[in-house]
């Protein structure tokens, strides 16, 4: 028997509610072939929870996640809300629902799609079989320390705080351990302990919970030399573990590895099976309204959903198939094209992963009476 599911579904701003139209296209048709019930509520985040609520995390909205199994957001932001004061800022929104939340721990996997490899700037043989994952600490660190305020009478000084707990960085390290002890075994630390005491603190727990991971191999490397080595030679990493910021920035980087921003899925959890699924690319005011967008990442992010949350597997693997077979007949949105590829709109590449998912539900029944 089928199981039943209560999603709710923040699309936000700019592409976020165009890509996130795809992820529930794609839900609904693996909800028909494996005989679930899905259960989707809208709610409201960011810019558009600020212009039709004066705020941008509406208090229902917090509830309505509260009462799901598991969430689905695209993103928030735009120039509309750029020059709002800080509370008033769509981003605030998203910080705000991850701490309501407790979704501490970011999960970042960087794949290369073997038929992207063409859209990666870098050389074939750098990002031919990259396979890693970004674990962002995401409810500490620099972007919630206090204080972070204007100061001093003409408000010309400045401060941000970069602040975190034992405690808080023990869960995220301890969530990566047992991630790279299910992986490759291969836990690297990135920090900045050369100048930042928080940064010593934590490659001391790292050391610390390495004792109880015997199996896993551990090495601590500086941010801005991860940053090189990252494109230098991507293999050489396996679970990437790191503080707020600098998995932000990091992820964002590798994203270029397999060819685009519009490719990286996430999962935001914390030690239940509730989490927060969303791409990591922002609300692309650029593209935003043209059709352009690549929802796949959206997609990638709902199949994360039903891994994670859900413990759908093959519900997840038939996603990621689906992805995977519409990339390799040489469908392409605009920012993963190549020569000889076949350029679609963000309609089209969700009707195209669709397709394939239903045809695959086909070849699932002629397997069945073969
Ligand atoms: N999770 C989030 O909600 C989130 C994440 C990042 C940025 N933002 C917000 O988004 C707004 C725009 O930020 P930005 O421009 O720095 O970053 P962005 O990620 O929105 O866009 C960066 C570049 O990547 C491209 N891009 C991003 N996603 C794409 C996709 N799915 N398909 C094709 N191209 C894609 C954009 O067109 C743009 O050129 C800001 O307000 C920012 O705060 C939100
Ligand atoms: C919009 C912003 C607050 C957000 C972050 O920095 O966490 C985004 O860049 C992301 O990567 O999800
Ligand atoms: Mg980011």
């Amino acid at each position: 028997m089928g199981a039943r599911k209560k999603i709710t579904v923040l699309p936000g701003d700019g592409i976020g509610p165009e890509v996130v139209s795809g992820a529930i296209k794609v839900l609904k048709a693996v909800a028909q072939k494996y005989g679930h019930q899905f259960e989707f509520v809208k709610a409201s985040i960011g810019g558009a929870a600020i212009d039709q609520y004066d705020t941008p995390l509406p208090q229902k909205t917090i509830e309505a996640c509260k009462s799901s199994d598991a969430v689905l957001l695209g993103a928030v932001g735009g120039p509309k809300w750029d020059g709002n004061p800080s509370h008033l800022r769509p981003e605030r929104g998203l910080l705000a629902i991850r701490k309501e939340l407790g979704l501490f721990a970011n999960l970042r996997p960087v794949t290369a799609f073997e038929s992207l490899i063409a859209s990666s700037p870098l050389k074939k043989e750098v990002v031919q079989n990259v396979d890693l994952m970004i674990v962002r600490e995401l409810t500490g660190g620099l972007y919630f320390g206090k204080p972070s305020e204007r100061r001093g009478e003409d408000q010309s000084y400045v401060v941000d705080t970069l602040q975190y707990s034992r405690k808080e960085i023990e869960q995220i390290v301890e969530k990566a351990f047992e991630l790279a002890s299910v992986r490759r075994k291969k836990l690297t630390s990135v920090d900045k302990a050369n100048v930042l005491e928080s940064s010593k603190m934590w490659r001391e727990i790292v050391e610390e919970k390495a004792a109880f991971y015997p199996d896993v191999e551990v090495e601590h490397i500086l941010v801005d030399a991860a940053a090189m080595k990252l494109i230098q030679n991507p293999k050489q990493f396996d679970v990437v573990v790191t503080e707020n910021m600098f998995g932000d920035i990091l992820s964002d980087e590798a994203s270029m590895l397999t060819g685009s921003l519009g490719m990286l899925p996430s999962a935001s959890l914390r030690n239940d099976s509730f989490g927060l699924y969303e791409p990591i690319h922002g609300s692309a005011p650029d593209i935003a309204g043209q059709n352009k967008a690549n929802p796949l990442a959206m997609i990638l992010s709902a199949a994360m959903m039903l891994k994670y949350s859900f413990s759908m597997e093959k519900e997840a693997e038939t996603i990621e198939r689906a992805v995977n077979d519409v990339l390799n007949a040489g469908y392409r949105t605009g920012d993963i094209q190549s020569e000889g590829s076949t350029v679609v709109g963000t309609d089209k590449m969700i009707e195209l992963v669709v397709n394939q998912l239903e045809d695959d539900a086909i070849v699932g029944i002629l397997a069945c009476y073969a």
